[in-house]
């Protein structure tokens, strides 16, 4: 799959959701991010009727408990034939191993694994806040390289970090290893909850595998317009 862009589907009902995907016509295959939101109230069967759809899923449930729990959890998640999937880096190298094995363990034969992403430090998390209320004497962007390696060492497909961390740390990893990254904002975008921001074409330049997009697109007056102004600065 070549450079995505992941529409975060953050709706409070599915009418909604359906009203947005339908007045959208995209070029080729749509990719879609489903989260917690949306799959607390709708559960798997939205998911199928996604899939069901053509939609490739990226089904972000960011699971972060005790390895024996993520393991059977991520065992029901793969039966679901979703794209990728997320947990938190910072449940540690045995959790992200059970996932990775859940995952496999869950897929149907024949299909493919989905991708497993460890997100490292969310984007609405800043130096300050890493420092004052996570205690943490690392840079940013040392912790997010941290966890990015014990992710890779794990198993994980990649991670998930702003595009601001990607080019320091790119080449210590795999070509194939992905770096997926949301705290996408158009310039003249306003940064909403999100501390470590990035427009598309600087997530392209910085390396970045593919980007996640919600809000400048879904809120957007004219989403149609937003989506193509947004991913022509990401692919151009
Ligand atoms: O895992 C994610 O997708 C994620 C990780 C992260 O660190 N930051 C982050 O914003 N996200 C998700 O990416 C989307 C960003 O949405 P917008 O801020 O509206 O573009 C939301 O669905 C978040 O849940």
């Amino acid at each position: 799959m070549s450079k995505p862009l992941f529409i975060a589907l953050d709706f409070d009902d599915q009418e909604k959701m359906w009203l947005f995907l339908n007045q959208l016509q995209p070029q080729s295959k749509l990719h879609v991010k489903l989260g917690m939101e949306m799959f607390y109230q709708y559960g798997p069967e939205i998911v199928r009727d996604l899939s069901a759809k053509g939609y490739q899923i990226f089904l972000d449930l960011k699971l972060h408990d005790i390895p024996n729990t993520v393991k059977r959890t991520a065992r029901q998640l793969a039966a679901l034939g979703v794209y990728c999937t997320t947990v938190h880096a910072l449940g540690g190298k045995e959790m992200i191993k059970a996932a990775k094995e859940g995952l496999i363990e869950g897929t149907p034969e024949g299909k493919e694994v989905p991708k497993l992403l460890a997100v490292t430090e969310l984007t609405s998390i800043s130096e300050d806040v890493l420092r004052d209320e996570q205690h943490c004497s690392l840079s940013l962007a040392d912790e997010v390289k941290s966890l990015a390696h014990q992710a890779q060492t794990a198993g994980a497909d990649g991670i998930i970090c702003s595009p601001l961390e990607v080019k320091a740390m790119k080449n210590e990893f795999s070509d194939d290893f992905m770096f997926v990254t949301p705290g996408i904002r158009p310039a003249s975008y306003k940064k909403d909850d999100q501390a470590r921001v990035a427009t598309p074409s600087q997530a392209r330049e910085n390396g970045s595998t593919a980007i996640v997009v919600g809000r400048p697109i879904t809120q957007a007056e004219n989403p149609q317009v937003a989506y193509e102004e947004i991913l022509k600065d990401w692919t151009k």
